[in-house]
């Protein structure tokens, strides 16, 4: 590059103009920068060529915008082909109707107004919501080969890396579902012994509530432990005591996790917020912790890899490391320990917060329908009476019991939205397109208060699954586990939990609000999942808590 001799005299006409243009003519060696290639002998033509320069930069940078601009008013704008929707804005489409707070109420009228399946446009993702049981099943069931793919957003790239179970498609989904689920089975599924391992939380769940004396408190804690630890004991073969540092530590990570409630949403409609300095949305916050559990998972499966025994595989992460020996001669295998790491991941928060907040809705429902919670009792004492725990083999006795689980599920509505599906190729539909890179909604609110489906929607009825001979009715159509290939695959434990711990409850204690005369609203917030407010209660003892090995309780099952 030339440049300009220091010894050069200064041109004044050139540091008049240079001043004009209020740019700095010189560096600190007084040699010409701003038009480095040419010499003040040409300095006119410099001038002009700088100005020259400048008019088709700005140009070009109103060109680059308008071109941008274009582009981003395009993307915010409903392409024709694309399912009906609200009218978009420019610039922003339909961003604002993708609030949390207000989605639920804002997608039932949306689906009044465009019908079962409507697009929202966010520039950066097209949203389609999907309503209503008979469409969900058409596009999740019927079209299941299209629609069971996870699409590609935050979540799935950056905190699943397109592993597991939960964050991956295609063949490395369908190898490691049916293997986890087999897995489970084996291991435990709808089996003695998983039920023991429910027992045995649910006797240090009555001791912890036994030790409030009646007191007012927050249940919201204490259920979080014991459903997790039902997970480590599936898991890790281990079940930590309450005050355990590292599982506090490792519930923490999980928990700040769950409650940055919008911060997956917020990363997958406007990408660019991670780049934000400062951390504003909290993703930084989110991966850091994401680190945190999967270190402490790492730890586990290497303690488990130091002790282990083929005949005699105590846990999951034993069963999924005979695999992993199995085929370590394989070069294409899938079974490895980022794999396994990413599962008991998933497995542990989708089977803590799920369950644990479907639980803080059924004691938040007793406290406000004291009528519901009487005639549960009256039916778990005649057919269990007060002797012993309730056992899953008591389940067809209790349909009530099970009406009530059903209606908390519908009411609690957990997991309104499901979780976001994608697409393997494009979709026709009714004429409209719903394109390979959209982001598929199941809205599986719509069917739980479909006034067509259900009557009343609103009222917390469980009779309403009851037949006029006091069997169950219309249980499958609370699609509260999703539907089609990717629907829940811990159902059955999530069941046996509710079931255990619900009839429990009843069995043991009078729930009531802390303060009668102001008995906690029926109100959810959206996160995660959609949960109650945190609320306080009282459990007034009715029968006195046997000792933790007692010969009622889950001995028998051991
Ligand atoms: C009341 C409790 C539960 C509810 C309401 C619930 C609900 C759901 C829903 C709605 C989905 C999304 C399905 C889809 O994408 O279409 C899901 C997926 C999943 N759930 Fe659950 N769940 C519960 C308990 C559990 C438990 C206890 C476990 C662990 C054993 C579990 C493990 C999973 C996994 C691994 C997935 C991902 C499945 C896949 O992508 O193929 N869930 N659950």
């Amino acid at each position: 590059m030339d440049e300009i001799e220091e010894d050069e005299p200064r041109d004044n006409h050139y540091n008049s103009k240079i001043t004009r243009l209020n740019c700095n003519p010189t560096d600190i060696f007084g040699r010409h920068y701003l038009c480095p290639t040419t010499r003040p002998a040409n300095l006119d033509r410099c001038l002009g060529n700088c100005e020259l320069a400048s008019t088709v930069m700005i140009f070009g940078c109103l060109a680059v915008l308008v071109v941008v601009l274009y582009f981003w008013w395009k993307k915010t704008t409903r392409d024709a082909s694309l399912p009906p929707g609200p009218t978009t804005v420019p610039f922003l489409g339909n961003l604002l109707s993708v609030n949390p707070e207000t989605m639920l109420d804002k997608f039932q009228k949306y689906r009044k107004k465009y019908g079962d399946v409507f697009s929202l446009v966010t520039g950066s993702k097209t949203i389609v919501v999907v309503s209503g049981y008979d469409t969900l099943r058409e596009i999740f069931i019927k079209h299941g080969d299209v629609s069971s793919a996870r699409p590609d957003i935050f979540i799935t790239r950056e905190v699943g890396k397109f592993k597991g179970i939960a964050n991956a498609s295609g063949a490395l989904w369908k190898e490691h579902r049916t293997f986890t689920l087999n897995a489970l089975r084996e291991f435990g599924f709808g089996k003695r012994s998983f039920e023991s391992k429910i027992i045995e939380e649910l006797e240090a769940f009555v001791q912890e509530i036994h030790s409030k004396k009646g007191q007012s408190f927050n249940v919201h804690n204490l259920l979080n432990v014991c459903i997790s630890n039902i997970m480590c004991s599936i898991n890790f073969g281990k079940r930590y005591d309450h005050g355990d540092l590292d599982f506090c530590r490792l519930l923490d990570s999980v928990n700040q996790n769950l409650t940055n409630e919008n911060v997956m949403l917020v990363a997958t409609v406007l990408p660019f917020v991670r780049y934000i300095p400062g951390d504003p949305c909290r993703i930084k916050n989110l991966l850091a912790n994401i680190e945190i559990a999967e270190s402490h998972f790492r730890q586990l499966v290497k303690e488990h890899e130091q002790t282990f025994d083929e005949n005699d595989l105590r846990d999951f992460i034993d069963v999924f490391l005979k695999r992993m020996k199995s085929e370590q001669n394989n070069p294409n295998t899938t079974f490895d320990e980022d794999q396994l790491v990413k599962i008991i991941h998933e497995l542990f928060v989708a089977g803590t917060e799920t369950t644990a907040t479907a639980l803080r809705w059924f004691c938040l429902f007793m406290i406000r329908y004291p009528k519901v919670q009487e005639k549960m009792r009256k039916e778990v004492y005649d057919v269990i009476g007060t002797s012993r725990f309730p056992r899953l083999e008591d389940k067809p006795s209790l349909p009530y019991c099970e009406a009530v689980i059903h209606e908390t599920l519908r009411v609690g509505a957990i997991g309104p939205f499901s979780i976001p599906h994608g697409l393997s190729r494009d979709l026709h539909y009714n004429g409209f397109i719903i394109p390979k890179d959209a982001l598929l909604i199941q809205n599986l609110y719509s069917s739980f208060f479909d006034e067509k489906i259900f009557p009343d929607p609103n009222a917390f009825k469980p009779e309403r699954f009851l037949d006029e001979k006091g069997s169950l009715q219309n249980t499958e159509k609370v699609l509260v586990f999703s539907l089609g290939r990717r629907m829940c695959p811990g159902e059955v434990l999530a069941r046996m939990e509710l079931f255990l711990f619900v009839t429990l409850i009843i069995q043991r204690f009078k729930l009531e609000p802390a303060d009668i005369n102001n008995v906690p609203p029926e109100k959810g917030v959206m996160g995660v999942t959609h949960a109650p407010l945190d609320f306080l209660m009282k459990a007034i003892e009715i029968i006195s808590t046997p000792p933790p090995q007692s010969e009622d309780s889950f001995t028998v099952f051991v």
